[in-house]
């Protein structure tokens, strides 16, 4: 059983991640968690605080010279902003004097942050955070619904996506499909892993050099506009066992655990698995994926529309699905709003903020399917070490029957 959580506020001292249940034996370091945030920090739309947020990052248990040891893996990352916020996000009490005491350069900055947060800002769980866990402000809420929380999540998928690759060789990769309503071709070719380097060199993570320029130029006019955007992003895993999940419980079926897992970052309003809603407005001749044998006897699809799941298993080879973010909530030209602590009507507070986060999401959608992966893996093939796990899954792969083989080779 693989289970993972995370904890920490964005401004708080450190966010701290832990999967139990990965095997022993998985080669992973440090500068791998590094790099995992430095891609989650990209893309033209970011606002001033992934500029200079360090991401500091270290294991604090689960990995030893470089690989797990079958324990729990524990991470913490350093939130770079904490210094300012030591006596407002605090654990303990603090005095007014401590205010006063603080030795940030400006004090009076420490105070004015610390005022209750009353004006609720549409979009964010604000409003119905103070309700539901009894705040007359909104710092407590928002804290935690912050997407600061997902650079947790990403260095969790770091750590599955180095067991998919080293146990299975299954290897992700996230881009950016549409930002606003500029968006790749839609028979632009799906990225392999071969393309992630180019995917991470370009300004938003797109796999369509046209498509690209126009989603910059979306963001730049958003910009200027002082408003803000969403998108679209899609993760394909490549090399994929068949027989991930099941068909017998909706609850075992892989692309419900997907949908749940791209459902659950911040801001994700949709997702597809395949072509998703494109599917539905097809007639079935020309919607599902035919079969053929090739001159080897091994069975093809001319297709990939299904996006790797029939009946709720992976059906082998490549999985893809997308996600569909909302634009960001805090628009610089504020949004209509209350003051709850008044009757007076007001605008919501904007402090800085990203003006899209699309390519950003990407990489988290990627931990999220990664993580995903990994349970279903696990659940599957089993074992304690990496060697004994990568051998259950070979043996799975040499005992299905010639005649229904869709992979080249034993
Ligand atoms: C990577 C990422 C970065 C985000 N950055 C911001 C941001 O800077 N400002 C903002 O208002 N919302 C940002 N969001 C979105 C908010 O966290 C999200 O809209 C909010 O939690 C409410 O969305 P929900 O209703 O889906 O929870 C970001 C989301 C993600 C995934
Ligand atoms: C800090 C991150 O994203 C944050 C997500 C976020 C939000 O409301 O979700 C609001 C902003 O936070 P802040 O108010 O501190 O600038 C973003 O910067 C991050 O991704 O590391």
């Amino acid at each position: 059983m693989l289970r993972w959580l995370t904890a920490g506020e964005s401004h708080g001292p450190a966010l701290v991640a832990t999967v139990d249940g990965l095997p022993a034996g998985v080669r992973v370091t440090t500068s791998d968690l590094a790099a995992a945030l430095a891609r989650r920090r990209l893309g033209h739309g970011r606002g001033a605080r992934q500029k200079f947020e360090q991401d500091e990052v270290e294991f604090l248990g689960g990995v030893r010279l470089g690989e797990t040891i079958g324990s729990p893996v524990a991470i913490r990352i350093g939130n770079t902003e904490w210094p300012k916020w030591r006596t407002v996000m605090s654990a303990d009490p603090v005095t007014e004097d401590a205010y006063a005491a603080s030795d940030d350069v400006n004090a009076e900055k420490e105070v004015a942050r610390n005022r209750p947060l009353t004006r609720p800002r549409p979009g964010h769980a604000d409003l119905v955070g103070m309700q539901k866990y009894g705040f007359d402000d909104a710092r407590p809420v928002l804290e935690r619904a912050s997407a600061r929380e997902t650079a947790a999540r990403v260095a969790l998928g770091a750590v599955a996506a180095a067991f998919l690759e080293q146990a299975y060789g299954i290897r992700l990769v996230s881009h950016t499909v549409a930002i606003g309503a500029a968006g790749v071709a839609d028979d632009a070719p799906v990225p392999g892993p071969g393309d992630v380097d180019a995917l991470d060199a370009d300004p938003v993570r797109a796999f369509d050099a046209a498509g690209s320029a126009a989603m910059v130029a979306e963001v730049d006019a958003a910009r200027k506009d002082g408003d803000t955007l969403g998108g679209v992003v899609e993760v394909v895993a490549h090399h994929v066992p068949p027989g991930l999940g099941s068909h017998v419980h909706w609850d075992r079926r892989l692309d419900s655990r997907l949908a749940a897992a791209l459902m659950g970052i911040q801001a994700i309003k949709g997702v597809e698995v395949g072509d998703g809603f494109r599917t539905a407005a097809r007639r079935g001749s020309v919607a599902h994926d035919e079969m053929d044998r090739d001159e080897d006897g091994v069975i093809r699809r001319a297709t990939g529309r299904a996006g790797g799941t029939e009946g709720g298993m992976s059906v082998g080879g490549v999985l893809r699905v997308r996600a569909a973010m909302k634009p960001i909530s805090t628009v610089p030209r504020s949004l209509r709003t209350v003051d709850v602590a008044s009757d007076d009507p007001a605008t919501a507070i904007h402090q800085r903020s990203d003006v899209c986060a699309v390519p950003a999401a990407g990489v988290v959608a990627e931990a999220m399917v990664a993580l995903v992966l990994a349970e279903a893996c696990l659940e599957k093939f089993g074992g304690d070490s990496l060697e004994e796990t990568a051998r259950n899954h070979r043996s799975y792969l040499e005992h299905v029957p010639a005649s229904m083989r869709t992979w080249d080779g034993d």
